[in-house]
């Protein structure tokens, strides 16, 4: 049977709490020195089109959207590795990119996305495609000899163009207490070039993969709506907590014997691009925090409402992201667990800085004239 969220959330070790150093301690000494993460997955460039056009150019693939978040919200003891893999002529190498930058240069060329947007429908249904995606280039594979030689207290799987094979996930697996996975590093397949340019991105089915086995060991597994029905919910329940995100209307966990929906946070769409990335690291982030995977899904819902605010990897204003790590660390303080009061103080949090996002909108739409959704 798999085990409850909570269960798995447990496995996932919070910064330190001070009644619990010696088992702190203990888990320190199998685990590493320090409350390491292991973030693997390619960085990209992201082309986004509209009508035909470029509207933008920005640097994408999950693993930046992810190291992004982690460096903005992670407890200060908290840190974390990226093995990423980029081509000579990866664009953003001296750019001051709010995410980390990639480790491994390779002789191929950087992966890369088009990603067309629809000019027809202003405002998609929650669960419907929102691009058509192409992959231009795809770089290396990342192979498990690319994985540091050392335990790691989490591990995060976040491939966009199918780079962490099973193997490599099989390694994280053995290195990392606790792996969080996203269901795109695992069902995407590129249709061979059909004209267009690229290749087309499609799912397959997660079951009949070499994934499948490796998923009850396991802590927490995302997809997206759109991907969910190819993850097969009902299987990967018993084997995992799976969480599927739903865009505007939030998420909802799945566990064997029980389910939770989690609101979502207002937010203004100007582009979807890295919500499902910057949620995952969220949560994950929740977690290294000591919530509940269901409190730590509502932080993932808040990162991915900031996501979709900004166009590519998102910039946070430092007073929120202070207004955030306050409330968070309040909650460990006093041991508050009420989900509605981290609701009640994310929204407002939300809230207060809306008039800030509202003039970056109006900043980045200049800047790249980007006519949104
Ligand atoms: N329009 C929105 N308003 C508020 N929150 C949103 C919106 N879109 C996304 N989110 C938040 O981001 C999370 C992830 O979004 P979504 O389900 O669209 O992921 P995704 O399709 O995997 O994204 P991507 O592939 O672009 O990274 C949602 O669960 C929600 O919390
Ligand atoms: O930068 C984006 C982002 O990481 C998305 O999550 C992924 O679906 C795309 O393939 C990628 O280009």
């Amino acid at each position: 049977m798999a085990p409850s969220p909570a269960a798995v959330a447990a496995a996932m070790p919070p910064a330190a709490d001070p009644e619990r150093e010696e088992e702190a301690e203990q888990q320190q000494t199998k685990w590493g020195a320090a409350l390491e993460g292991l973030v693997v997955g390619s960085y990209c460039h992201d082309v986004l089109l509209r009508g035909g056009r470029v509207v933008g150019e920005t640097l994408g693939g999950a693993a930046a959207f992810v190291s992004n978040v982690l460096d903005a919200a992670s407890p200060p003891e908290a840190s974390f590795a990226v093995v990423s893999k980029v081509g000579p002529d990866f664009a953003y190498a001296s750019a001051p990119a709010p995410a980390r930058h990639p480790s491994l240069l390779c002789p191929a060329p950087t992966t890369s996305f088009h990603a067309r947007f629809s000019d027809a429908v202003a405002s998609p249904a929650a669960h419907a495609p929102d691009r058509q995606l192409r992959r231009v280039h795809a770089c290396d594979p990342i192979y498990p000899d690319d994985l540091p030689e050392r335990r790691f207290a989490y591990g995060l799987a976040v491939g966009v163009a199918g780079e962490v094979l099973p193997e490599t996930l099989e390694r994280m697996i053995r290195l990392c207490r606790a792996v969080l996975v996203d269901a795109q590093a695992l069902i995407r397949a590129f249709d061979a070039d059909g004209g267009g340019g690229g290749a087309a991105v499609r799912h397959m089915a997660l079951e009949g993969t070499p994934y499948a086995r490796l998923l009850q060991r396991v802590a927490f597994l995302k997809a997206s709506s759109e991907e969910a029905p190819y993850v097969g919910v009902e299987t990967a329940r018993r084997r995992c907590c799976v969480i599927v995100t739903e865009g505007r209307d939030g998420c909802r966990l799945y566990w064997e014997g029980g389910e939770a929906r989690v609101a979502p946070f207002p937010a203004v769409q100007v582009d979807p691009t890295g919500a499902g990335d910057s949620y995952l690291a969220g949560f994950a982030v929740g977690l290294l925090w000591g919530l509940s995977a269901t409190d730590a899904a509502l932080l993932g819902n808040f990162f991915g409402a900031a996501a979709v605010s900004q166009v590519g990897v998102p910039t946070f204003h430092p007073k929120m992201l202070q207004a955030v790590k306050q409330i968070l660390e309040d909650k460990e303080r006093r041991g508050l667990c009420a989900s509605c009061k981290l609701i009640r103080q994310l929204t407002t949090t939300v809230l207060i800085f809306a008039r800030h996002r509202c003039r970056l909108h109006r900043q980045v739409h200049a800047d790249l004239k980007f006519t949104g959704k």
